[in-house]
C-alpha cells in the first residue's frame, strides 16, 4: 500500500530523506510544510511535492505528517495534524517535554483516531527500555557526545569555552526535562529515551563536547530488576548539519516502510 505523506520542515533531515526516497514506490510525498514566506521562493521546490503554510492546506489524501523542523514548528502544527485524524511521526520529541502540550495531543489523538509515533531517531534501544519499563523501576541515563562545533549557537557555549577545549568535557548533567528546554535541537533523542523509559523528570542527561571527536555518540545505559544494558551507537553527523546524526533520516525510513522502530504515544 502506499503512503501519502507530508513532510513539515524542508531542512537537513527533509532533504536527505527525499534524495533517499528517490525510487521508493511505496512512499509518496504529497506537501511539504514550509513558514509561509518560503513558499514560491526557487529553493523551496522538490519534484511534484506541493509547498504549504498550514496542515489545513494539505491534500485530503495524506494520511501521514513526518515532522522533522523543530519544537517551535510541531508546536504549530502537531495540534492540527492530530486533530485531522492523520498519523504524527515526529522527531522532536523534546518538545514533548511540556506535560501540558503532550497530554492535549493525546487526548485530541484519542478522540479523533490519530496515531502518535516519536521515531527511534539519533539513538536505539527503545525496545530494551520499553522492556524493562514494563518490569518496573530503572535507572536510566544518557549521554550525548558530540565534536564542539556541534555545540556552537547553544547554551553550552555559555559554560565551556568550545574553541580552547583539549579533551572531552561534560558541560551539562541533569533530567531529559530540562535538556529538553535548553538545548531543543541537540537533545532530543534524551526525550525519546524518557518516553520510552522512566520519564522525563527520571532519565538523567550528560552532554559532552569532544574536540577530537567528528562523529557523534550516543549511549544509553539502563539498570532495572530485569537487569542491566548498555547501547552504544556512533553515528555519521549530516554532512549539511553537524548537530543531526544521519541515523535520524534513517529511522524516518524505517518507521515508513514497516511501521515500527518508534515510541507510539497513541
Ligand atoms: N529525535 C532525534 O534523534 C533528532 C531530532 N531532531 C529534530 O529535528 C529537527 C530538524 O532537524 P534538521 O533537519 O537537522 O534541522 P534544520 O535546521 O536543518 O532544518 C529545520 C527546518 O525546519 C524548518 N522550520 C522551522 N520552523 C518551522 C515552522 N514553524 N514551520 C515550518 N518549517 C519550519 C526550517 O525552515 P527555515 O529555514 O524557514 O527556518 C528548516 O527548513 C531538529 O530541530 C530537532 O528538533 C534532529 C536530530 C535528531
Ligand atoms: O542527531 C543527533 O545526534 C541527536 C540530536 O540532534 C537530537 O537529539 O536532537
Amino acid at each position: 500500500m502506499t503512503a501519502n505523506i507530508a513532510i513539515i520542515g524542508f531542512g537537513s533531515i527533509t532533504r536527505t530523506l527525499l534524495a533517499s526516497l528517490a525510487g521508493n514506490g511505496a512512499v509518496r510525498v504529497k506537501n511539504i510544510v514550509v513558514r509561509p514566506e518560503r513558499i514560491g521562493t526557487p529553493d523551496h521546490a522538490w519534484q511534484d511535492a506541493r509547498f504549504v503554510g498550514s496542515i489545513a492546506e494539505l491534500d485530503a489524501d495524506v494520511d501521514t505528517v513526518i515532522e522533522a523542523a523543530g519544537h517551535a514548528a510541531l508546536r504549530q502544527h502537531a495540534g492540527d495534524v492530530v486533530a485531522s485524524g492523520r498519523r504524527l511521526v515526529l522527531a522532536s520529541s523534546g518538545a514533548l517535554a511540556d506535560d501540558a502540550f503532550r497530554e492535549g495531543l493525546e487526548t485530541t489523538a484519542r478522540e479523533t483516531g490519530a496515531e502518535i509515533h516519536v521515531v527511534s531517531g539519533a539513538i536505539g534501544a527503545l525496545d530494551a527500555l520499553a522492556t524493562a519499563q514494563i518490569a518496573g523501576r530503572q535507572e536510566v541515563r544518557y549521554t550525548g557526545i558530540k565534536p564542539s562545533r556541534a555545540w556552537r549557537g547553544t547554551p553550552a557555549e555559555q559554560c565551556v569555552d568550545l574553541d580552547a577545549l583539549e579533551a572531552p568535557t561534560t558541560f551539562f548533567t541533569g533530567s531529559a526535562r530540562e535538556v529538553a528546554q535548553l538545548y531543543p535541537a541537540n537533545a532530543n533523542v534524551a526525550a525519546t529515551v524518557a518516553l520510552a523509559g522512566p520519564g522525563f523528570d527520571a532519565t538523567t542527561v550528560s552532554l559532552i563536547a569532544d574536540p577530537g571527536a567528528v562523529i557523534n555518540r550516543h549511549v544509553v545505559e539502563a539498570d532495572g530488576v530485569l537487569g542491566s544494558f548498555r547501547f552504544e551507537t556512533t553515528a555519521t553527523p549530516l554532512s549539511i548539519n553537524p548537530r543531526t546524526s544521519g541515523t535520524t533520516v534513517f529511522s524516518i525510513l524505517s518507521f515508513l516502510n514497516s511501521g515500527s522502530n518508534s515510541v507510539r504515544l497513541v
